[in-house]
């Protein structure tokens, strides 16, 4: 296929929720393409209001504006949920830790519901006050967002159109919410926000943070910088979604920098869009081109492989 994209395509996904065919057909190909030479497009006109961001912001904010004693009790073994301090996690290839903090949300369950088996409780901190209600709201619209893009990119790489969706469906998916400190004086000279990774996961939708510092690395090798409306998401391809196609949809390769300008607090909020964990990372038919370059793998053994690689488990 010849590419038709010279920039990262930037999508309504109100067109393909409320569009005739022919706009569903053009946003399917656009995301495809956009995956496949880019690693990441740009969405608009979702449904994730300006108020609910406004608000997560000012809440995660108040989070993090805690002091280390009063967010130390929320630190788990596997960081999977609730905090992880600063310094703690680190790029699979970086002997340096990543100049962050963050929060983990995930998905919730009746205690009575089979998930319980399967999934941690979330962790919720007292203060501030609306921290619950606002991030459940933000999971579940992040969600809603996330589950109609891996549906409309069904139809490019030949598989039914719920078979990404049913696989995320119940999945382990998790919102992190992140707060980049100022660079503290004496940090190593050799670490920086985010080092150069991929995520883990199928899909990632990121609120764009205020403020810049994310680069992804494009297919000819160029970090480019994300200069886009605060207001819109970022979606990406992680390392899972790269197993299932071969690498026809590689995993994008993305960073943050630091500062160049005045030394402040970055605060961003990606949304991990997970398989089930017995859902199993097979390479789908239109991808084997003469043999698949990953054997098969349980989403969950998956995980756990990356975590321990990244250091947020023994
Ligand atoms: O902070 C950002 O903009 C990106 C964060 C990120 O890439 C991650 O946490 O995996
Ligand atoms: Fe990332």
């Amino acid at each position: 296929m010849t590419q038709k994209y010279t920039s990262v395509p930037e999508l309504s996904l109100r067109a393909y929720t409320d569009g005739d065919a022919a706009a569903r057909a053009e946003f399917e190909a656009a995301l495809f393409q956009g995956f496949k030479y880019f690693g990441f497009i740009i969405l608009k006109d979702h449904k994730v209001s300006h108020e609910l961001l406004a608000r997560a912001y000012d809440q995660s904010a108040a989070f993090f504006a805690l002091s280390d004693a009063e967010k130390s009790p929320f630190v788990q073994a596997d960081g999977q949920r609730g905090y992880t301090p600063f310094g703690k996690e680190h790029a699979k290839d970086s002997k340096h830790p990543d100049l962050k903090e963050f929060w983990h949300v995930g998905r919730e369950f009746e205690p009575t519901s089979p998930l319980a088996k399967i999934y941690e409780p979330n962790l919720w901190p007292d203060e501030p006050s609306e921290f619950r209600n606002t991030f459940l709201e933000l999971f579940d619209a992040l969600e809603e967002a996330g589950l109609v893009m891996l549906e409309a990119l069904a139809p490019s790489l030949n598989v039914p159109r719920d078979y990404f969706r049913d696989m995320a469906t119940d999945g382990n998916s998790i919102l992190r919410l992140l707060h980049y400190p100022p660079i503290p004086d004496g940090a190593d000279p050799g670490a920086i926000r985010a080092a150069a990774h991929e995520d883990i996961n199928l899909i990632t939708i990121l609120v764009a943070a205020e403020g810049g510092g994310l680069e992804l690395l494009d297919r000819h090798g160029k970090w480019l910088a994300i200069d886009t409306d605060p207001e819109n998401l970022i979606v990406d391809a992680g390392d899972m979604l790269a197993r299932i196609t071969n690498d026809v949809i590689p995993a994008t390769t993305h960073r943050v920098v630091n500062p160049t300008g005045p030394n402040v607090s970055r605060y961003s909020m990606p949304f991990f869009m997970h398989p089930h964990p017995d859902a199993m990372l097979s390479c789908i038919e239109s991808c084997r081109n003469g043999g698949a370059k990953h054997p098969d793998i349980r989403a969950d053994d998956f995980l756990r492989q990356r975590l321990k690689e990244i250091g947020l488990t023994a």
